[in-house]
């Protein structure tokens, strides 16, 4: 029992365990698959989202450039033959600038790159000769352009988009350009601002050599990207979304779209802490509504693995009582229902069936006399102790064989044996049920008479032993008998008293020259 309580595990409790563990686990392991499934929905649909964005962005850039450059060609086409008249010129820069704030400066050059009209008239460069990398592009190439991003002279980041001017005969006359300073507010900066920042994410413009052209942190326009993981691949494809760290080590969601008619990208990105904000939400859905079937699931388990631990439970149980004469009826009663319990049942009960055998043949042994078959003095006493508790009333004959040494001595121990069993055999011929024979001593026998008073049993001792005497026995011939008589009732005398007194008249009857019966009375007691 200590054993058990201390060191071993019982079935029942290791059931709810594994039916714990498997439950967690399952419960963890579909908790886990979800977050991870959600998660990556979040995060596509928010390169996604970038990307569209990004695209979208793209597309308006690109028709403004197309459209600034087309205000460009009107303009150059306009001054085809009037490259002489200073005021036109000037009227026309200053109608590029203002009208539709595409530009931060207007400038018209002849073709040597001095420039005949500028606006605002501020720069200081009316009638000197441009020298930046963008107007001497423009001289050089004598077609439309977008600079890449250069410092101008007066010390502008900026990207140059210009119109050569051909007059009638075809003769390249100059040009006409507008600036875009990347640093001060303009056009770009008006459609990339308009993005809602409030939640972390942003929008930036890069070349393909990683120069930042537009960021809303106006500090880095101008910087090179740099400890940006995804930069590389994002300046390598057209279009696309990516998770990068950003060059402040943030993880970002990164949608991209290229502009074509510059190289120029525009990147959309947004922080995945922020992105994966819902998913807490999400999980307390998914746990809310997963946790019914957790629960049915755990009771349905348990429920299953105690319907299967109890039937041996139950047989354990039994199998501590195996010697209770009811334990046969209490197992034969559990529910095996399954066929190892079922063989475990038939086994156990086998075995109590075999032991309760056993059981009984030592009892037998252990109240019976192994010459005669005679109960022994122990079986005798159990069943005085019996009758006295009914208060029964019965009277013994205490017999004793006369003269039995002779029959050994005479014929051998054995002969005697057989002497023995023939009485033994003899005396049961006046028993009846309820009523008990048993050898208490070498050659002495109690023939107990269950309900039977003093006089009536000094008869059947009478018979008893006139059926001795004649009787015959092999070899010896006639024996014959000594018998003291006794009574025993409620109220009367004690137990050992009455022993006592049977044993006073058999030794009275030998006394008085053996083969006789002698009632036990107050006088031979004394
Ligand atoms: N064969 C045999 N003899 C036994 C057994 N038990 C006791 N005896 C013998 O029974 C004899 C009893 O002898 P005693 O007590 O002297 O009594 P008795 O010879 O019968 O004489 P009385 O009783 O005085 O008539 C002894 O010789 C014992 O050895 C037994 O199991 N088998």
């Amino acid at each position: 029992m200590s054993i058990l309580k201390k060191n071993v595990l019982r079935l029942n409790r290791l059931i709810l365990f594994l039916a714990i563990t498997v439950t967690i686990l399952t419960f963890a392991n579909s908790l886990y698959s979800n977050y991870e499934v959600q998660k990556e929905q979040l995060v596509l649909q928010a390169l996604e989202v970038n990307r569209a964005y990004a695209s979208k962005l793209s597309d308006t850039t690109e028709v403004f450039l197309a459209s600034s450059q087309q205000q460009l060609s009107y303009t150059s086409s306009l001054l085809s033959n009037k490259m002489g008249d200073e005021a036109f010129l000037k009227e026309e820069v200053d109608r590029l600038r203002l009208q539709t704030n595409s530009f931060n400066s207007v400038v018209i050059t002849d073709d040597t790159g001095i420039a005949k009209a500028v606006s605002p008239e501020t720069t200081g460069l009316l009638g000197r000769q441009l020298k930046s990398v963008g107007s001497l592009e423009a001289l050089e190439e004598k077609r439309s352009l977008i600079s890449k991003p250069f410092i101008s002279t007066i010390k502008n980041l900026l990207v140059f988009i210009s119109t050569p001017i051909f007059d009638p005969k075809n003769n390249y006359v100059g040009f006409v350009g507008g600036t875009i300073y990347l640093k001060k507010p303009n056009i770009l900066s008006k459609i990339l601002g308009q993005h809602y920042y409030e939640n972390g994410s942003y929008i930036y413009v890069v070349d393909k050599q990683k120069q930042i052209l537009y960021h809303p942190d106006i500090d880095r326009i101008g910087d090179y990207v740099t400890n940006n993981d995804g930069i590389d691949e994002i300046i390598m494809s057209q279009e696309g979304g990516i998770v990068l760290n950003n060059s402040y080590g943030k993880n970002m969601l990164a949608g991209y779209a290229n502009i074509p008619s510059t190289d120029w990208i525009i990147i959309t990105q947004s922080p995945l802490n922020v992105t994966l904000i819902p998913l807490t939400g999400i999980m307390e859905k998914v746990i809310l509504r997963t946790m019914p079937m957790v629960i049915g699931v755990f009771i349905f388990i348990w429920f299953f693995a105690r319907a299967i631990s109890r039937p041996l439970q139950l047989l354990a149980e039994k199998a501590k009582s195996l010697d209770n004469p009811e334990v046969n009826e209490e197992i034969e009663k559990i529910n095996s229902w399954y066929a190892e319990s079922l063989s475990l049942k038939k086994a156990i009960l086998s075995g109590v069936k075999l032991l309760h055998n056993q059981i009984g043949q030592l009892q037998r042994d252990s109240e019976t006399d192994p010459l005669t078959g005679a109960n022994n003095r122990r079986a005798f006493q159990v069943k005085l102790k019996k009758l006295v508790l009914l208060e029964q009333p019965f009277s013994i004959l205490s017999l004793d064989i006369d003269y039995f040494k002779q029959v050994n001595d005479n014929y051998g121990h054995n002969v005697g044996d057989e002497v023995l069993k023939q009485q033994t055999q003899l005396i049961h011929r006046f028993c009846r049920d309820g009523d008990m024979v048993a050898r208490t001593g070498g050659e002495e026998f109690i023939l107990l008479l269950k309900d039977v008073e003093l006089n009536d049993a000094y008869l059947v001792a009478e018979r008893l032993r006139i059926a001795t005497e004649q009787e015959v026995f092999d070899t010896v011939g006639h024996i014959t008998v000594s018998i003291g008589v006794a009574a025993w009732s409620k109220n009367s005398v004690s137990i050992d008293e009455m022993l006592s007194s049977a044993d006073k008249a058999l030794y009275e009857a030998k006394g008085q020259g053996r083969n006789r019966c002698i009632i036990a009375t107050p006088d031979i007691t004394k």
